[in-house]
């Protein structure tokens, strides 16, 4: 029998939680420990008094693949499926997206026939040619990590790179292609480069994907495999997702210790405890998962384990500023998931999501409405508006809508807006960041640290990577204890 103390309430720890919740024959105590006042971390939604739901976080979820799979049977088992909002891939909102650029919106290819035709954001060419093009490039000779640009630029062509690769990672990252890892953000497309010199014959003739070792066995992944959703939210917002597990964790026995700032750690390897301490409290387990992000980590060891604390303090994270809009009336140009925008354009925002296309579910009822999220700043956040701390929201919102007037054409006022800077929310895996951290596993294994890291900081930021990543640390950390 072994405790456990989770550090962080964000989905990641929640989802950590919930994991170790499931093996009450191995895990005796689970403790976690929230610096906030609330649980939930970056999932935030608003129920406004004429009901509608604004996202100051995330606002979708993926079906494909293993973490969307795995998420989907933990919504079924939290009792979620007639809370979820599915999107088709067929809809609108999950299949135009658009490219602003020279003063106007470009629909981005949407399916297999948009492939072949030519695109003005690309040269006019189309993206089909660039695909059989690209074989005939010269594979790189050096070894080692390279940015997201550099990689792009070399295999696709500049225009390509900066008119679509750019904006897809200020979309996800908030960030400049130019600093971050394509070994990190595109493991499997640099693999393939790296094993058959070419993109495209390395996804097509590459070795299969293994399959996964975790089961997910769900009525709610059958039925939405079965309709194809692309993607999904639930009827409160995604806030319910948080809400939801920390109801489930309660009823389990979990201990969820609020506005409780874990200050240093201590481990003691030898017999396997590890201080936790806290302003006016220590608490002693015999493991840590740390679901915090890696700087705040990196501060804890007091002076101990340089290693990890330098590696840990690498990564910076972008800020985003979030301004959500309700207009009335339908005043979108047409219907979509929304559009991003390059960092080389002349503009003040990173792109805009329309939400009442998404997920119409979330519009106030009765009367016809439309939501909007204009996202700014990321890592140029203070060259644009300067010190997150200081900034006036209400330029936020000028600048907002503003570019929504020039943009879209919106040019009366909003029913109702909201501003939020969302500080040193999303982290950047810059050069590198895939060697620092297998440096950091092999120092904890080697140690014998009884540490797991966990959280948006290492191996994905999407919600489902940090469910997954939470799930997989934990049945780790169970095998080991198996083992004893
Ligand atoms: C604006 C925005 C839009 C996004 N959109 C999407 C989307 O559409 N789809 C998607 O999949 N993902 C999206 N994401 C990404 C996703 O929401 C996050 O990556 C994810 O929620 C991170 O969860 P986490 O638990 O790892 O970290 P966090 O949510 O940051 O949780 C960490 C927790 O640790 C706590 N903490 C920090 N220090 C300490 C300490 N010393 N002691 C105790 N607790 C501490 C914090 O208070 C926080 O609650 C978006 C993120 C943002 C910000
Ligand atoms: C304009 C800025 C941002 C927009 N969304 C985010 C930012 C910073 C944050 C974000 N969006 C997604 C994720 C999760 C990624 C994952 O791994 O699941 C994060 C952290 C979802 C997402 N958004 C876009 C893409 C391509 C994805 C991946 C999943 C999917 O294909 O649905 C592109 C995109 N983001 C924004 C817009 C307006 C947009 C495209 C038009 C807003």
């Amino acid at each position: 029998m072994t405790s456990v103390a989770v550090i962080g309430g964000g989905i990641s720890g929640l989802s950590a939680a919930y994991y170790l919740s499931k093996a009450p024959h191995l895990v005796n105590k689970v403790v976690l420990l929230e610096g906030s006042s609330r649980l939930g971390g970056w999932l935030q939604s608003t129920r406004t008094e004429e009901g509608a739901i604004f996202e100051h976080g995330p606002r979708s979820l993926r079906v494909a693949g293993e973490p969307g799979a795995n998420i989907l049977g933990m919504a079924d088992d939290l009792g979620l499926t007639d809370q979820i909002l599915p999107v088709l891939p067929s809809h609108e909102g999950a299949k135009n997206r658009f490219i602003y650029a020279g003063g106007k919106l470009h629909k981005l290819p949407s399916n297999f026939r948009g492939l072949f035709r030519r695109y003005e954001l690309f040269a006019n060419q189309s993206p089909a040619l660039m695909g059989l093009r690209e074989p005939f490039v010269k594979g790189r000779q050096e070894e080692g990590d390279e940015s997201v640009h550099s990689f792009f630029c070399r295999r696709l062509g500049k225009q390509f790179t900066d008119n679509a690769i750019d904006p897809m990672v200020r979309g996800i990252y908030g960030g400049d292609c130019r600093q971050l890892s394509v070994q990190a953000l595109f493991p499997s497309i640099q693999q393939a480069e790296r094993r058959k010199g070419s993109i495209t014959r390395g996804l097509l003739f590459g070795p299969k994907k293994k399959e996964s070792p975790l089961k997910v066995d769900s009525e709610l992944l059958k039925k939405a495999r079965q309709e194809r959703w692309a993607l999904w939210s639930l009827k409160d917002g995604l806030e319910a997702l948080s809400n939801s597990l920390q109801e489930y964790l309660m009823k389990s026995g979990v201990e969820l210790l609020t506005d409780r700032r874990v200050e240093t750690l201590e481990f003691d390897t030898t017999n396997q405890v590890v201080q936790v301490n806290t302003l006016d409290e220590q608490l002693q387990v015999n493991h840590v998962i740390s679901a915090v992000p890696s700087q705040c980590l990196s501060q804890m060891f007091a002076g101990n384990h340089p290693i990890l604390s330098e590696n840990l303090s690498v990564n910076p994270s972008a800020t985003i500023g979030l301004v959500n809009l309700e207009f009335s009336g339908s005043v979108l140009p047409s219907e979509g998931f929304g559009y991003l925008v390059p960092s080389g354009q002349p503009e003040r925002i990173l792109g805009a999501v329309f939400d009442s296309s998404i997920f119409p579910q979330h519009n106030r009822p009765n009367s016809a409405t439309t939501r909007l999220t204009v996202m700014m700043g990321g890592t140029w956040f203070c060259e644009q508006f300067g010190d997150p701390n200081e900034v006036d929201t209400s330029l936020l919102l000028d600048v907002a809508l503003e570019t929504m007037s020039r943009h879209l054409n919106i040019t009366s006022s909003p029913l109702r807006s909201f501003t939020t800077i969302q500080k040193d929310c999303i982290p950047q895996y810059t050069l590198g960041h895939t060697d620092r951290l297998e440096q950091m596993e092999s120092y904890i294994a080697e140690k014998r640290l009884p540490l797991s890291l966990v959280g948006c900081s290492y191996r994905g930021v999407g919600v489902n990577d940090c469910v997954l990543d939470a799930r997989k640390a934990v049945t780790n950390l169970l095998k080991t204890h198996e083992r004893d």
